[in-house]
């Protein structure tokens, strides 16, 4: 299974962000996207799940176009960058929504047993996103969009994660981006660097570097 995007023109009160865009994700392969702040990766990732709708824009899955918005097939999951889950609802409750096993889950991340009776708003900020990144991670949908898995959560769960995005290659698209670009580059099969609006395929750390992404 694959997913392409191309085409894409996306601007903000007349200022271009996306214009020169080429991604292509398929299962088996993760695909990490990164850039500077404000070059539009969100955006991107919007564009994909299909709440942001760019001026122009061509997805395709499996070769064949999907004009519409992704969201409505259901086979598609979305971390955002923003809170996802309802503060005054149980962790029980939220799994169960999810369709996901709790048990599972504490057995992975064995410290959140203790959140057993916990509601989320019981949890810190961190916490919570452990949860959020899990429950998209292990939707079993065909396509997977993380955006920031890593950001606020602590090393020794990232390695958890990263070890959970290998498992679930096997089965899903899985597109990320962060600003950890290390934990990018090991966890993805191809990156993608966004600059000026367009995107480039990146090889290395070297490359990064005469982008100018890092120093
Ligand atoms: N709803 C909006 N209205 C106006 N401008 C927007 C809107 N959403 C995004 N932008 C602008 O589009 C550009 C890309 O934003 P986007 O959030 O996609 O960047 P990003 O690469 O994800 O940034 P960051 O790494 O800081 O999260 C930014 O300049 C931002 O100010």
């Amino acid at each position: 299974m694959t997913l392409e995007i191309d085409s894409v023109e996306l601007e903000f009160d007349g200022k271009k962000v996306l214009y020169g865009i080429y991604i292509k994700s398929e299962r088996g392969k993760v695909t990490g996207i990164l850039g500077r702040n404000g070059c539009g990766k969100t955006s991107l990732l919007r564009i994909l799940f299909g709440d942001l709708q760019p001026k122009y824009k061509n997805i395709r899955s499996n070769g064949k176009c999907f004009p519409g918005p992704m969201y409505t097939t259901g086979k598609i999951g979305y971390l955002p960058q923003y809170p996802l889950l309802p503060r005054h609802s149980s962790l029980k409750y939220v799994f169960g929504l999810f369709n996901a096993s709790w048990e599972q889950f504490t057995n992975l991340f064995e410290s959140f047993g203790e959140y057993d009776k916990s509601r989320i708003k019981d949890l810190s900020s961190g916490e919570i996103r452990v949860i959020e990144a899990y429950l998209i991670l292990m939707s079993n949908k065909e396509i997977i969009l993380l955006d920031e898995p890593f950001s606020f959560i602590a090393p020794i769960f990232v390695e958890k994660f990263k070890a959970l995005i290998h498992q679930v290659k096997k089965k899903s698209i899985i597109v990320l981006t962060d600003h950890f670009y290390n934990d990018i580059l090991d966890v993805s099969d191809t990156v993608y660097l966004l600059k000026n609006g367009c995107s480039k395929q990146i090889e290395d750390k070297k490359e990064l570097k005469s982008e100018g992404y890092i120093n």
